[in-house]
């Protein structure tokens, strides 16, 4: 009932342990707080909040236009709906090096455990798309410096995403993967790499934890968990997948309610009023109910 119960720090400290652990954390997207628990329930080890989604939920393009407030709002409410570490999307840290910084400190109180900022300039796109720009390496540098001295938990995850395979090849995305481990990353998201030998470079190159992003429809092949860990790949993120089947699963039920004039025919594919009662822990709320209403006081009446 009313879900997180265990503090941000602890999450933190659990996120950073897990990845030092060898094994592969499986971090799919939450595409709302309700989903969050979910991923909790099936047994994933992490939730990931991609700024993609939160874009797409407000019916915008993943082209920078959300904002701080609306992206540590939607972290948050994620956030507190699992004991799960998350890991968010922060862009390209909402501006200059000092925005960076209050980037941080926004998502640390959001109770996020950990987040991603970007090498793109803005305004940024989706990195599996063509004509991705992306700022020079001091620029880079900077925004992870500030990032790594603004928090004030030190096992607030900062990871470094490097955009520059998609803009100038392997080699240079691995020279600024070290770039950016040297200016206190604490790990990396090697964006669009094309195959597993390109993520073994990358493994082989930095000694930080490194970042899958399996994507559909994107420059990368949907690679199992077993192959990603074998490159060892230490986090991997499926971060708008469940936004994407749950919006395919709407479109053929309101396609289905024009065609048939009635959802009848849809409700065996629906999650039941019960499994949601169940995912909302809905029976600890009336007990907890019960609990203060149920007393007596023999003088009452
Ligand atoms: C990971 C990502 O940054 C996101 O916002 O979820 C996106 C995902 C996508 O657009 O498919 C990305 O740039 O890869
Ligand atoms: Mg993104």
């Amino acid at each position: 009932m009313l879900y997180s119960t265990i503090p941000a720090a602890e999450k933190r400290a659990a996120f950073r342990a897990a990845l030092n652990s060898g094994e592969l954390l499986r971090m799919p997207g939450a595409f709302n707080p309700l989903s969050a628990r979910l991923i909790e329930e099936k047994g994933f080890e992490g939730v990931y909040i991609s700024g993609a989604v939160i874009a797409a939920d407000l019916g915008l393009p993943d082209i920078g236009l959300t904002t701080l407030s609306e992206v540590a709002g939607r972290g948050a409410q994620i956030a507190r709906m699992t004991n799960l570490p998350t890991l968010i999307d922060a862009d390209t840290g909402f501006g200059e090096p000092m925005n960076v910084a209050r980037t941080v400190q926004t998502l640390e109180d959001a109770g996020i455990a950990g987040l991603h900022i970007e090498d793109q300039v803005n305004p940024k796109r989706c990195g599996h798309l063509d004509g991705k720009a992306v700022v020079d390496a001091d620029t880079a540098v900077k925004r992870i410096r500030a990032a790594a001295d603004a928090r004030r938990d030190p096992n607030l995850l900062i990871m470094a995403r490097t955009d520059v395979r998609g803009v100038d090849g392997l080699g240079a995305a691995i020279d600024r993967a070290k770039q950016l481990v040297d200016a206190g990353a604490d790990a990396i998201f090697p964006e669009a790499m094309a195959d597993l030998g390109e993520f073994e470079a990358m493994r082989a190159a930095v000694s930080v934890p490194i970042l899958a992003n399996m994507t559909e429809f994107g420059k990368s092949e949907l690679f199992s968990t077993q192959q990603l860990k074998d490159v060892g790949v230490n986090l991997v993120i499926y971060p708008v997948s469940l936004l994407r089947i749950a919006m395919g699963a709407a479109e053929r039920g309101l396609d289905t309610l024009v065609a048939e004039g009635s959802l009848k025919s849809e409700v065996p594919t629906m999650q039941t009023r019960a499994r949601l009662y169940e995912l909302l822990d809905y029976a600890a709320y009336n007990a907890f109910d019960t609990s203060i209403f149920d007393f007596d006081v023999p003088d009452a009446r």
